[in-house]
């Protein structure tokens, strides 16, 4: 595998190849050798072990869905070249922002007020259910009078975070998966691993008297702990039999993007077996409670019954796997399927007991705001299109 220059790489980026941009290194696959898809990801991870074990470049790439039971498939890619080099912070920042062009048409999916209602449903549903938390999630869908650029959205996205999990990632049916996750699913280095999980969340604030006000209030608020609990907990679980030693500390860190604070631990393991490679671990934990729920499947099936799509590639996984086993995966959240001429943003957040609709409403509104600063949108109409007044609010143009 050939080391190019990070910039470099971000620049020749085509929709439909694969791009990984994180605060230690750029991981970029170009062209097809290999596909594989599978709708059992163990099984798939086996599957691309094997070819791996025979392949040039010795690396694969790619996406998990949300849920494969819904049908549809992991996609893995042994690139035709693959580079992996050093990360594209701080020589990415001279890059000019890229133009994305302005939707003809923003819509809520569901309508706002409709959002609020899932969210008191789910909140009933917990107690009726016995479930201790559920991920909820809404879209945007954004239609343009002339093509869209997933390659414009990924340099912007690239500039304006340099410590997030940004990717670009080929999809069934010539669609690409684009956006900046801040949440490390699981990354293995030999017998190390490490999953970062994220849950618990407040908007950061242009005033900074605000914007520290807001950390500080997410680190005060019970709510969001027992929500991070949950998910610290799941995450543990699903490591533990894979691993000799587990180091799980007993609170999370206030953590930050640019648009958003949340809590986060970082797990750090050893693991007993050394052939268990990065993507069958991260197969093994997904879905945390960070994007489902706990218990996962009831979870599942609540998120089925309350949101009115299928999330497809949104809240699966994004990342990679080399032939000794190594890899890196990030949750697939603050993205967005990019069509031809269309694109429809995710953003969902964890329902506890103490939920308020209201709030977990503006809590979406605040994460699509990683993707509409990335397009160059104003705010305003994030605000607009999020109005708990419904139809008469949800459509520009
Ligand atoms: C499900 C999403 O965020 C997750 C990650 C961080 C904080 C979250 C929360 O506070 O609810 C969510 O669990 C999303 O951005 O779509």
């Amino acid at each position: 595998m050939e080391a190019m220059n990070a910039v470099r790489l971000l620049d020749d980026y085509r929709r439909g190849d694969f791009f990984l941009a994180t605060e230690r290194r750029t991981v970029a696959g170009a062209g097809v050798a290999q596909e594989l898809t599978g709708t059992d990801e163990a099984a798939l991870s086996e599957r691309v072990h094997a070819v791996l074990a025979e392949s040039d470049p010795p690396i694969a790439m790619g996406v998990l869905p949300f849920d494969s039971g819904a049908g549809t498939p992991g996609r893995m890619v042994v690139p035709a070249t693959a580079h992996v080099t050093g990360p594209a912070h701080p020589a990415a920042a001279t890059l000019p922002r890229r133009e994305v062009g302005t939707p003809s048409r923003v819509r809520s999916v569901p309508e706002p007020v409709l959002h609020r209602d899932a969210v008191a449903r789910a909140v009933a549903a917990l107690g009726e259910r016995g479930l201790r938390k559920v991920v909820l999630a809404r879209a945007l869908d954004l239609e343009f009078d002339t093509g869209v650029s997933p390659e414009a959205i990924l340099v912007n996205l690239v500039l304006d975070n340099p410590r997030g999990y940004t990717f670009a990632a080929g999809l069934p049916g010539a669609r690409t998966l684009v956006g900046s996750s801040p949440e490390l699913l699981l990354s293995r280095r030999g017998t190390q691993v490490v999953s970062h999980p994220h849950a618990g969340s407040m908007p950061r604030s242009a005033d900074p008297v605000e914007d520290a006000e807001n950390g500080r209030a997410l680190l005060a608020s019970r709510k969001d702990h027992i929500e991070h609990a949950v998910l610290t907990d799941a995450v543990t679980e699903a490591l533990r039999p894979f691993c000799r030693k587990l180091d799980v500390p007993a609170v999370p860190d206030l953590v930050s993007t640019p648009t958003m604070w949340h809590l986060g631990t970082t797990v750090t393991g050893e693991l007993i077996d050394a052939d268990i490679t990065a993507l069958r671990l991260a197969a093994a934990l997904h879905p945390t409670p960070a994007i489902c729920g706990t218990p996962t499947d009831s979870a599942r099936a609540l998120v089925t019954e309350l949101e009115p799509f299928q999330r497809g590639y949104y809240a699966g996984a994004v990342g990679w796997v080399d032939a000794g086993g190594d890899g890196e995966w990030a949750v697939s959240i603050r993205c967005a399927e990019v069509a031809e001429r269309s694109l429809r943003l995710y953003a969902g957040g964890g329902i506890v007991p103490d939920s308020d609709p209201q709030a977990e409403l503006d809590e979406t509104t605040a994460k699509f705001a990683t993707l509409f600063g990335a397009m160059g949108l104003p705010r305003e109409w994030l605000a607009e299109v999020s109005s708990s007044a419904g139809p008469a609010h949800a459509g520009r143009g």
